[in-house]
């Protein structure tokens, strides 16, 4: 349930929830965005709303799976002259009928002539004008690839709530659609908050300036999670002005990410900004370690999800709340982004505090290896924190060997 009222009469009251609290909000809150229907070569990346069906078997009739000569098996041995009486091809079929002890030259991906079911392989053949002879030991495969081994016709390929992943894009062409049926991509708009932020490569001409960093990185997860980036900002620390920023990419976007400005500072605006908006939150602070600050709410019928400015915190919370966010707007439950496995420890961690621990982790030799660098500012370390161990708050510290649970970061 949405918590009704204004921010500012209910931001301080709203209690911390447990990361597992604030995913089943997600999980019961978000609808899916409009189906529509896209053409299959711009459709990389979305989400089928339906599944894809075959059109036709594959192959539709038996096929060579080599180059070579096609032959009836019976008829065949090492040896014996044997007459070649046509040829197929991929796309051009033979239309005759090839006779026993007669051979048809095929290539890979040809139909199989009538009255043939094995090909056998040019290197075992010898070819003299047009009779040819195969060598001893061209068995035992068959190569043939018989009708509707691969599916048959109305086997459905793809379920709906797949990603048309590379290989998800064979699948839905070999299936014969020109269209798939999928959700709307989510459009998002980004606001970096921050006096000190500046451009890349500028930060150095200003005292006290840092480089904007956390939008960057924020707006790749985003895209990669199926997200369209309609808009990417750094708003200055000055409320009047921010509230019209909110008012603007309300209007464009479908989900707003707010960073930094989040904690308890006179110049935290990240919440304020959307309060003349009608800002309602779902959940305004989470028990976790780092990200704290997290909060997601709803203004103007569109999701807004407030992410704290330290860049680790930042991603962290993103990659546990905005990745089911779009998964949700794109017809996927949560599972679907988030899996959580067990893994071996190559390393330690420490035992836990109060709050659900993200240790940030690459993977060693033999398990994953805590990052030496934990700090909720940290940046040089994140671009090796492939995985996320998840520790219960309360938890005893952890040692080599030992099993830990972890997601894809
Ligand atoms: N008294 C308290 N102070 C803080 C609390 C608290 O509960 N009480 N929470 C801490 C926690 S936890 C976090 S996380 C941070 C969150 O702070 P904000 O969301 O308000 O973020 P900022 O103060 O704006 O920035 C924090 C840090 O990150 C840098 N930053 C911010 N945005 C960017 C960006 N786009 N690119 C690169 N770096 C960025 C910023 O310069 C600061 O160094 O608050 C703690 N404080
Ligand atoms: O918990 Mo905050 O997100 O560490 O720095």
């Amino acid at each position: 349930m949405l918590d009704r009222g204004r921010v500012a009469a209910t931001a301080g009251c709203l209690r911390l929830i447990t990361v597992d609290e604030a995913l089943a909000r997600l999980e019961a809150e978000i609808s899916p965005l409009a189906i529509e229907e896209a053409a299959l070569a711009c459709a990389t990346g979305r989400v089928l709303a339906e599944p894809v069906t075959a059109r036709s078997a594959a192959p539709r009739m038996a096929v060579a799976a080599m180059d070579g000569y096609a032959v009836l098996d019976a008829s065949t041995s090492p040896d014996e002259p044997i007459r070649v009486v046509g040829e197929s091809r991929a796309g051009l079929s033979f239309s005759g009928e090839v006779g026993p002890g007669e051979a048809a030259r095929i290539f890979t991906g040809a139909p199989m002539p009538k009255g043939t079911d094995r090909c056998i392989m040019q290197e075992y053949a010898e070819r003299e004008g047009g009779i040819v002879r195969f060598a001893e030991g061209y068995g035992p495969g068959w190569h043939v690839r018989s009708a509707g081994s691969d599916f048959a016709a109305g086997d459905v390929l793809l379920e709906a709530g797949t990603r048309l992943s590379p290989r998800a894009m064979i699948a839905a062409a070999a299936a014969d659609q020109a269209t798939v049926q999928v959700h709307a991509q989510p459009k998002v708009a980004i606001i970096g908050t921050g006096d000190e932020l500046a451009l890349p490569g500028l930060a150095h001409l200003r005292a006290d300036a840092i480089p904007e960093s956390v939008t960057l990185g924020i707006a790749a997860m985003a895209e990669q999670a199926g997200a369209r980036i309609v808009d990417r900002v750094v708003g200055e620390d000055a409320l009047p002005a921010l509230e019209r920023l909110a008012g603007k990419v309300l209007d464009l976007a479908d989900v707003v990410i707010v960073t930094g400005g989040a904690s308890v500072g006179e110049r935290d605006f990240a919440k304020p900004m959307f309060a003349p908006h009608g800002l309602e939150l779902l959940f305004a602070k989470v028990a976790m370690k780092p990200g704290k600050p997290v909060w997601l709410g709803r203004a103007k019928g569109k999701w807004v999800l407030g992410l704290p400015g330290n860049p680790t915190s930042a991603m962290v919370t993103a990659r546990l709340f905005l990745v089911p966010l779009l998964a949700k707007l794109q017809g996927q439950a949560i599972g679907k982004v988030l899996h959580w496995r067990e893994l071996p420890l190559e390393g330690t961690i420490p035992e836990t505090g109060n709050r659900e621990t993200f240790t940030r982790a690459s993977w060693g030799e033999r398990g994953l290896r805590p990052l030496s660098n934990q700090e909720s500012g940290a940046q040089a370390a994140l671009a090796q924190a492939d995985w996320l161990i998840r520790c219960t708050p309360g938890g005893s510290a952890r040692a080599s060997g030992d099993m830990v649970v972890a997601t894809e970061f």
